[in-house]
């Protein structure tokens, strides 16, 4: 495989050879080095100590499912972040492994985004870590060489959007309870720019000018109607669906399809692989300061909150949802105290 890749990026797209890895310190994935050599280590096994992320691989078909499994919201923090990209390593350079499925073993929820304790009431050495460990995951989840499907089975908000933007396909559980989008400025705080580049890739300029800037969420069939995601289905068939979709995507030879892929997204992966550094110094200043704390820490009150003055959402009423997301707005507990 690493052979057929050589050869092809060399004899006959050499304007891909040589592309992204050579900053980006990664090994396997869609990079190649300046001599078209794969980067990839010696084939290993995988499996996750805590079990929170939970790998399910069907040898047969070469198709790993990874479920995120830190209750109660899978939120991403620095050891989940570590975790995963050692999982995503190691899965990346199984030569079985052709396909991967991304879902949650918590139920109702795909991923709740970064952690906000992460970024709360730290010192400028955590934020630095923890902003390089998210780097990393897009890194390596927006330019690996497997097919990846998202079976979205919950809320998937801010960062839990971005995981599944990162896939090549997004199936989500048709549940009007559940909603996904870039929320970042609900918060106060700003989606960087290769968030925003992901959005824009995947939905176009219009449609990432109004979610962005409003923070929108949407219902599963909203996100349909802007293709935030591909498909919907009824949460009981998800995981089939995702394994039928990926038999459509495993038909296709490894790697023509990576490279394929490699020429859609490679410009993107570029804009963060150019400035890491840049981008984990901007970050740190911007999380640092006394405005974003306070937005963040009302932010982090209000969901607690909300625990204790709202019922979770048990109709099917949608506007519920929206206006329990809108109440968990910081700028909200701000109007409300004024
Ligand atoms: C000039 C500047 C230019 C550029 C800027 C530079 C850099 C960029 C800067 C910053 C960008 C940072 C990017 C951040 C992206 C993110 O991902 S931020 C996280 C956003 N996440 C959310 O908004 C989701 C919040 N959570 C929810 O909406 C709900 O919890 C959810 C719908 C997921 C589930 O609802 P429900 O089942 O009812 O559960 P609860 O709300 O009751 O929550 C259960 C407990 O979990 C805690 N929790 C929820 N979310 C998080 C989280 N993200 N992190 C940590 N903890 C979380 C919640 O508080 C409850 O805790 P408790 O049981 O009460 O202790």
């Amino acid at each position: 495989m690493a052979a057929v890749l050589r050869k092809l990026i060399q004899g006959r797209l050499p304007a891909l050879a040589g592309v992204l890895c050579r900053r980006s310190g990664n090994e396997g994935h869609l990079f190649l080095n300046s001599s078209g050599s794969t980067l990839m280590q010696p084939r290993c096994g995988y499996s996750s100590p805590t079990e929170s992320v939970i790998v399910e691989m069907d040898k047969a078909t070469g198709v790993a499912l990874l479920k995120l499994n830190i209750p109660p919201v899978n939120s991403l923090s620095l050891p989940l972040l570590t975790e995963l990209a050692i999982v995503l390593d190691k899965l990346e350079m199984d030569k079985h492994c052709r396909g991967l499925i991304l879902t949650s073993a918590v139920p109702n929820i795909f991923s709740a985004g970064l952690n906000l304790f992460d970024m709360m009431d730290k010192p400028n050495e955590h934020y630095s870590e923890f902003w390089r460990a998210v780097q990393e995951i897009w890194i390596k989840l927006y330019g690996s060489s497997l097919a990846n499907i998202a079976a979205i089975n919950g809320s998937s908000p801010a960062g839990g959007c971005l995981l599944a933007l990162c896939s090549d396909y997004r199936i989500m559980a048709n549940n009007p309870h559940f909603t996904i989008g870039l929320n970042e400025t609900r918060l106060g705080i700003v989606a960087p720019f290769w968030f925003k580049d992901t959005l824009l890739n995947t939905v176009g300029k219009r449609t990432t000018e109004i979610s962005l800037n409003l923070g929108a969420l949407y219902s599963p069939t909203e996100a349909l109607s802007l293709h935030l995601v591909d498909r919907l289905v009824p949460e009981t068939q998800l995981l089939s669906a995702a394994t039928e979709e990926m038999g459509r995507w495993l038909q296709v030879p490894d790697h023509a399809r990576q490279i394929t892929k490699s020429m859609i997204r490679k410009s993107t992966l570029e804009g963060l692989l150019n400035q890491r550094e840049a981008d984990i110094k901007n970050f740190v200043e911007f999380i640092s300061r006394d405005s974003i704390q306070k937005s963040l820490q009302f932010y982090a009150q209000s969901l607690q909150k909300q625990k204790q003055h709202i019922h979770p959402p048990s109709s099917s009423c949608r506007q519920q949802i929206s206006s329990v997301t809108f109440a968990r707005s910081p700028w909200y507990s701000l109007i409300q105290r004024s």
